[in-house]
């Protein structure tokens, strides 16, 4: 075990009704790093970080951060900020109000409150009420809140939804500085796109259960991509192909897909027997492809 990561999970369970909602879950999350649990509505991943926030108690399982459980830190609030959707506070109170209480909640000073404000580019609207921000205010000043006790560890729940083009490509840069200044930063999100662009590390639930956990890119390599490959006589390719077991299917005149061999593999042959190619491209699969090619998997296999 890494005594050193910011947060630990052993394998978290929690069940309703008799049927798994998370199913032996297990995370770590080192500084300087930013982890997506991904999975479709339902997989289990707001009940995951409501499990690692200490809001649910599982049935079995638990969560150090810095080594400790929550409840053993003096300031908790220094050990994790959650941002589980906007801002909940009483709508007639200003936003800089709202966040001077919770500064004082946490033993923060009025500095503080000015500092988170400006990070999330709320300065300019921290007099109004928490009742008159727009969605995407809310979402900043969500964050904001999560901030103020400078927490190690920074958790949202789809931070994302709702958010304008503009908006959802400055969370991407502030939770990149949060991860560049030493936090380590989870977020749940459905987006592939999101997971794939923003994370370091992907933790893929399906049903409750983690069915992938690597990086992006370890992602994409573990996954089968396919190779396009056009020229006028791709039928001497075949000799290639049986001998690897691998698959060629016509995709029209002069083109065709190749699975199950590399592009290196196929143009050095290519070049040794000297059959024309025109193209050669290799498709990685998306991050997405791989996603539904794994929860598949694992649903098969129940
Ligand atoms: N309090 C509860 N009582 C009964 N079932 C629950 C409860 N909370 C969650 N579940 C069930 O547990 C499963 C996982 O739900 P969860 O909300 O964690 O998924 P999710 O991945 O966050 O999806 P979404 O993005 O749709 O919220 C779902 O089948 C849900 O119906």
């Amino acid at each position: 075990m890494n005594k050193n990561a910011a947060l630990v999970a052993h394998n978290l369970s929690k069940s309703y009704n008799g049927k798994a909602a998370v199913d032996d879950v297990s995370l770590t999350l080192s500084a300087g790093s930013v982890t997506a649990f991904l999975g479709a509505n339902g997989a289990g991943k707001t009940t995951a970080l409501r499990l690692l926030l200490g809001l649910l108690t599982p049935d079995t399982g638990h969560t150090l951060y810095g080594g400790r459980p929550l409840h053993t830190w003096r300031a908790p609030a220094r050990a994790v900020g959650a941002v589980m959707g906007g801002v909940a506070g009483h709508p007639k109170h200003t936003l800089r109000d709202h966040l001077r209480m919770v500064a004082a909640g946490v033993g923060a000073d009025d500095e503080v409150v000015g500092a988170v404000l400006e990070r999330v580019g709320l300065t300019a609207a921290a007099g109004r009420r928490l009742g008159k921000l727009s969605l995407g205010m809310g979402q900043r000043a969500g964050i904001a809140q999560a901030l103020i006790g400078d927490p190690a560890v920074l958790v949202l729940d789809e931070p994302v939804n709702g958010l304008d083009p503009h908006s959802i490509h400055w969370l991407r840069t502030l939770l990149r500085q949060l991860a560049d200044d030493g936090k380590a930063v989870l977020l749940a999100t459905h987006l592939l796109a999101e997971a794939e662009q923003l994370a370091d590390h992907v933790t893929v639930l399906a049903q409750g259960r983690v069915v992938a956990q690597a990086t992006a890119a370890e992602l994409g390599d573990r996954a089968t991509g396919h190779v396009i490959v056009q020229g006028p006589d791709l039928d001497r390719l075949l000799p290639l192909v049986r001998r690897h077991d691998a698959v060629l299917e016509s995709t029209g005149p002069g083109t065709a897909r190749v699975s199950g061999i590399d592009r290196f593999r196929i143009g050095d042959y290519a070049a040794e027997q000297g059959i024309p190619l025109h193209w050669l491209e290799e498709r990685r699969p998306s991050l997405e492809e791989f996603y539904l090619s794994v929860a598949q998997q694992e649903f098969a296999a129940r």
